[in-house]
């Protein structure tokens, strides 16, 4: 593959490379929240590590000099036995900074493992890890904390750090799980899977970065948790008090009655030890927030200077871009009578499997997509279209059935492949190589913590490990060239991207393997008219310089004529009506074709009146008899309600062929126009086949 090395000089492609890194930490020390939480962290942890060197006394060390409040020779004044009590804080410190930081190690480990491992794997795993966390919540905190502090008292620091782990980690596999369940179902968690991302990158980069404000609230609380536990175990005479920390100095505080003695400088400095570390951990939470979420961080909220820059001067820098380089040959352009065939589906049926039985989405249909083709599928709203396109990318989930049928793709070598008897790893490497989706809405779809860039990549390190980072970056960097976005604006987040330019990303994303075959979910919708018609230009544009065939399923029927090669119209599950576009505009054979027309604005030409189509779409757990749209059909006639149309080919006086499924045209015989005078008595099969539509 030819690189563009000017453009990748340029251009930052937004994976997290260590420069990068670096820029993040320099922006979060930047923030003077967590430039103090840090920096009293950090005066904790360096004293508690240098304690033995600075103490001035053995912190144990009785003296004369009882009860003595602060002075020169001891800082923080002396105990009734005359012990220093600075050195006892040093000293403390450490036990204390040790089971704060160990407890909320091994609690988060733990919580994370769990948590993540219930709600992603789902199912019987799930049912056994939520029944283990929920026993441990149901168990009363605080008297198991006494009980199994009482069991263990003289094995020091570890002792508490197990009674924090059993009693703290069921609250955090709880909520990690709860998010994990609700991120799963995330669009942007789908499209990964079905780039083929392996299940550990996919917990890895898309589910646990997404919980990373969580778990780091939950690690520093229960660093806090486990230093205000150790205390308080400590004071109620429940821990070692023979091993010095914050707690065991206000246990001896408190029986040695400094309250009320007024030795108010034995208890003050543990006290305030805690409180401010707890500080220092709260300002340090508040950082990692806007570290981690790109919006608050890119937002600053809250700063002066946020406020200040609402408006900015500042011209941003420039990034050259030589134009994308284009690795297949232009196109041949498709044509009708094309036999190229990329993908052949046959008879296929899609259930949905239920306890009250099994629905069929889908019945009977058979296409083929040739190479080069666009293939619209329109419909009403629960007509099978999304079901169909998820049935032939195989990314239909339970309780969806593919029950019969046959799916075949032919690579451009000329061999054919069956795509329902590929294992998971002949899938992977089918989807996204061969066939990639666009999904529906592009603000979902895209991971919102990582950039543009950075999701672009993962789909070739997913497919191509063995590319290095210089070409990723370059082939990055070519893909947004191609859907027509700026090379820097790789570095940017989701949220920074218009829908238009989010949704060519997603197109990006399509693209990124040069698949023979994209199919399109609805992917303008929610897009105004104007960025549509930009995205829609640009799909074509593509198709015909970069040549692969297109499954394009939208509600916008007008746009489908326009973009389309050829139709297929769905109803109830099966399709209906099948023609090249142009044939379906002028002809249209099936009068649920005509309704369809009637009911959207014509391209040009005269305004005329929207007509509709009366009744609703069938149930389709309840299907009626015969042909499914006879009870909605202005030109039923008794043999609807019985008999199901076959799909005939129908060839219209005014020229055309299309397949259609209807009962005006099957007992004329396929291909011959119906006989006026048949046994309808409401309208004619001549009457739909020569209509114009109006
Ligand atoms: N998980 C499910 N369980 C049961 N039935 C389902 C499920 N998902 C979809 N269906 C049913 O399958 C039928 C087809 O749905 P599908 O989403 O494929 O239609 P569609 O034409 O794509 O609709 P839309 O244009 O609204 O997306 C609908 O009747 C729907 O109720």
């Amino acid at each position: 593959m030819a690189l563009q090395p000017a453009a990748l000089a340029e251009a930052d492609t937004g994976v997290e490379s260590s420069g990068n890194l670096t820029r993040l930490w320099v922006r979060l020390l930047r923030s003077p929240m967590t430039l103090t939480g840090l920096v009293i962290l950090l005066v904790f942890v360096v004293l508690a590590v240098i304690a033995p060197w600075i103490s001035p006394y053995d912190p144990s060390a009785v003296s004369d000099a009882a009860l003595a409040p602060p002075s020169g020779s001891h800082w923080l004044g002396t105990t009734q036995n005359g012990q220093d009590i600075l050195s006892q804080m040093l000293y403390g410190a450490r036990a204390s900074m040790v089971v704060g930081l160990g407890a909320a190690v091994i609690t988060t480990v733990l919580s994370v493992g769990v948590g993540i491992t219930a709600g992603y794997v789902g199912g019987i795993g799930d049912e056994l890890l939520s029944l283990l966390a929920n026993v441990f919540l149901v168990l009363p905190g605080l008297p198991l904390t006494i009980i199994l502090a009482a069991y263990l008292p003289h094995s020091g620091s570890l002792g508490i750090i197990l009674v924090i782990t059993v009693t703290g980690w069921a609250w955090g596999a709880r909520v990690l799980r709860a998010q994990t369940l609700s991120l799963r179902k995330r669009d942007f968690v789908e499209a990964a899977r079905a780039t083929g991302e392996k299940t550990w990158r996919i917990i890895l980069k898309d589910i646990l970065p997404n919980q990373m404000a969580v778990i780091a609230a939950s690690f520093l609380g229960t660093v806090i948790f486990a230093i205000l536990t150790q205390a308080s175990l400590a004071f109620l005479g429940l821990a070692d008090v023979t091993q010095w920390s914050w707690g065991t100095i206000l246990y001896w505080a408190q029986t040695g009655s400094a309250l009320l003695t007024g030795a108010w400088w034995w208890f003050v400095p543990a006290g305030l030890a805690i409180a401010v570390l707890g500080t220092s951990l709260s300002l340090v939470n508040f950082g990692i927030d806007e570290f981690i979420n790109p919006r608050l961080r890119q937002a600053g909220i809250g700063t002066k200077k946020a406020q200040r820059g609402q408006v900015s001067a500042k011209r941003p820098r420039r990034v050259r871009h030589q134009g994308p380089v284009v690795r297949r040959p232009a196109a041949t352009p498709f044509t009708q009578d094309s036999t190229d065939v990329v993908l052949d589906v046959r008879d296929l049926r899609v259930e949905y499997v239920g306890e009250s039985g099994r629905t069929p989405a889908v019945s009977d249909v058979s296409f083929t997509l040739r190479r080069g083709e666009v293939l619209g599928i329109a419909g009403e709203s629960g007509s099978g279209k999304s079901t169909l396109a998820y049935a032939i990318t195989r990314l239909h989930k339970p309780p969806a059935e593919i029950s019969r049928g046959e799916i075949h793709y032919t690579k451009p070598d000329g061999t054919t492949v069956d795509v329902l008897a590929m294992d998971e790893d002949e899938l992977r490497g089918f989807r996204w190589e061969e066939l990639s989706i666009v999904f529906q809405s592009a603000m979902n779809a895209l991971n919102p913590i990582l950039r543009i860039g950075a999701q672009i990549e993962d789909v070739i390190v997913a497919h191509r490990p063995k590319m290095d980072a210089r070409e990723r970056a370059a082939r990055v960097v070519e893909l947004l060239g191609i859907v027509g976005i700026p090379a820097d604006r790789a570095n940017s987040y989701p949220h920074e991207l218009s829908g238009g330019m989010r949704q060519r990303a997603m197109i990006a994303v399509g693209l990124a393997l040069d698949p023979e075959i994209i199919v399109m979910d609805e992917p303008t919708t929610a897009l105004d008219v104007v960025i549509q018609r930009q995205i829609i230009e640009k799909i074509m544009e593509l198709k015909d310089r970069l040549g692969f065939s297109v499954v394009f399923i939208t509600h916008d029927l007008s746009l489908l004529i326009e973009l389309s090669d050829t139709i297929a119209v769905m109803y109830g599950g099966k399709v209906v009506e099948m023609a090249p576009a142009d044939d379906f505009y002028r002809r249209p054979q099936h009068p649920y074709s005509r309704g369809l027309l009637g009911s959207f604005p014509t391209l040009g030409g005269p305004k005329r009146e929207l007509t509709g189509i009366i009744g609703s779409p069938p149930d389709l757990r309840r299907l009626p008899s015969g042909c499914a749209f006879a009870p909605r059909c202005p030109h039923a006639f008794d043999a609807c309600a019985t008999q199901v149309p076959p799909l005939l080919q129908v060839t219209g006086p005014g020229g055309g062929t299309s397949l259609a499924a209807c009962l005006l045209h099957a007992d004329t015989g396929a291909g011959t126009p119906a006989d006026p005078g048949g046994p309808h008595p409401r309208n004619t099969p001549n009457e739909l086949a020569t209509g114009e539509t109006r």
